[in-house]
């Protein structure tokens, strides 16, 4: 058994943190990698697109397409480059926002994004690991492409969310009270994803809470504590993400979760995750759950606002071995092959026209 120790016996190595390096303010990030009044316009034009399709002003399908996580941001580059050709062939009845994805939740432990461990050896550079995530989110965002990311950890938005048109809080984080907050203060549109054992209500109840304005605790560009003050944030919606290896992206789970919404007296907009448990995490079944919503939505179905792919430049995954990966493979979930995501949404513009 062991014994309480009182509060003067406790062990100083027990109390004191271990010290790592200092990390740049977002300030001095955002000077070094500074979005000029053109990209501000483009990224606010992104933003106000997101939302005119939140609002059913706009009837294009939204689509949150790209890598599950980003480690090798030259092939990020890539991608957005395929990726800004399709968006403009597909513009009529499509909004293309790529996945910049540069933080992971883990389901226990495991390599956790750019933005931590950009040299993917568990040195965690995170200085490095943040300037190389702005930096990407930035020349993305210069394209022309609107950038979506999850938002993990809250000390990362004032890095990151100046580039943000549209943000993920996870099936693990959608039930916590300080991303509801951190929400509530975005400009971009949030979607929450259903927690990770399928419940929809959390998400539901995610985005009544980030609707108030709340006042949290938050870190200023320069670093600083202080207390934030939020306006709410309207433009949410739930994202169906299946739970527990079960789908939930068929028309009765749709179904149930609009009802669910109107019941709240919330509208009813919702986007469903092709991946993770919908494609029961095999990356090819994200065609067929794609194709399925997309029946609901030509059946009139106007409440399925989007739909999110992960999909890179090639097919599959592979493991994390530095010296011995494949360009353009993710490390983290398994994505669909460009060819097959070019085919797909070329497909789904059409039969949407
Ligand atoms: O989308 C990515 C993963 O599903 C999520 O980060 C959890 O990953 P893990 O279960 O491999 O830790
Ligand atoms: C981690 C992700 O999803 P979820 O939160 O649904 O597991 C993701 O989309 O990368």
């Amino acid at each position: 058994m062991t014994a309480q120790l009182s509060m003067t016996e406790t062990p100083a190595a027990e109390t004191a943190p271990t010290r790592g390096d200092s990390l740049p303010t977002p300030q001095a990030l955002r000077q070094r990698f500074p979005v000029d009044v053109a990209l501000r316009e483009c990224i606010q034009a992104h933003r106000e697109a997101v939302r005119d399709i939140l609002d059913g002003r706009d009837d294009r399908l939204l689509v949150v397409v790209g890598p599950c996580s980003i480690h090798d941001p030259q092939a990020a580059r890539e991608y957005a480059e395929h990726l800004s050709v399709l968006a403009r062939q597909v513009e009529d009845r499509l909004l293309l926002v790529m996945r910049v994805y540069v933080e992971k939740p883990r389901t226990t432990v495991g390599w956790k994004g750019l933005a931590y461990d950009p040299h993917l050896d568990g040195s965690n550079d995170m200085a490095h690991g943040l300037a190389a995530s702005r930096e990407l989110m930035r020349d993305i965002a210069a394209l022309g492409l609107p950038v979506a990311t999850e938002l993990l950890q809250p000390m990362l938005a004032p890095y990151l969310e100046d580039l943000l048109a549209w943000t993920a809080i996870g099936a693990r984080t959608t039930e916590s009270q300080i991303h509801r907050e951190l929400a509530s203060g975005l400009e971009a549109a949030v979607g929450f994803k259903n927690a990770t054992d399928g419940d929809v209500g959390v998400a539901i109840d995610a985005i009544r809470a980030a609707a108030h304005g709340h006042r949290h605790f938050a870190l200023d560009l320069d670093g600083r504590a202080f207390m934030r003050e939020t306006p709410g944030n309207p433009y949410t919606h739930v994202v169906l993400r299946g739970g527990h290896g079960e789908p939930n992206y068929q028309a009765e789970a749709v179904c149930a979760c609009r009802r669910a919404l109107e019941k709240a007296g919330l509208e009813p907009r919702l986007m469903v995750d092709c991946s993770h448990a919908n494609s029961r995490k095999d990356h090819r079944r994200q065609s067929e759950v794609l194709l399925d919503v997309l029946g609901q939505r030509l059946a009139g179905d106007r409440s399925l606002i989007g739909v999110m792919l992960e999909s890179y430049l090639h097919g599959g995954k592979q493991p994390l071995q530095p010296g011995a990966l494949r360009h353009g493979v993710s490390i983290t979930d398994a994505c669909l092959g460009w060819e097959r995501t070019e085919h797909l949404l070329l497909t789904v513009a059409e039969r949407l026209r």
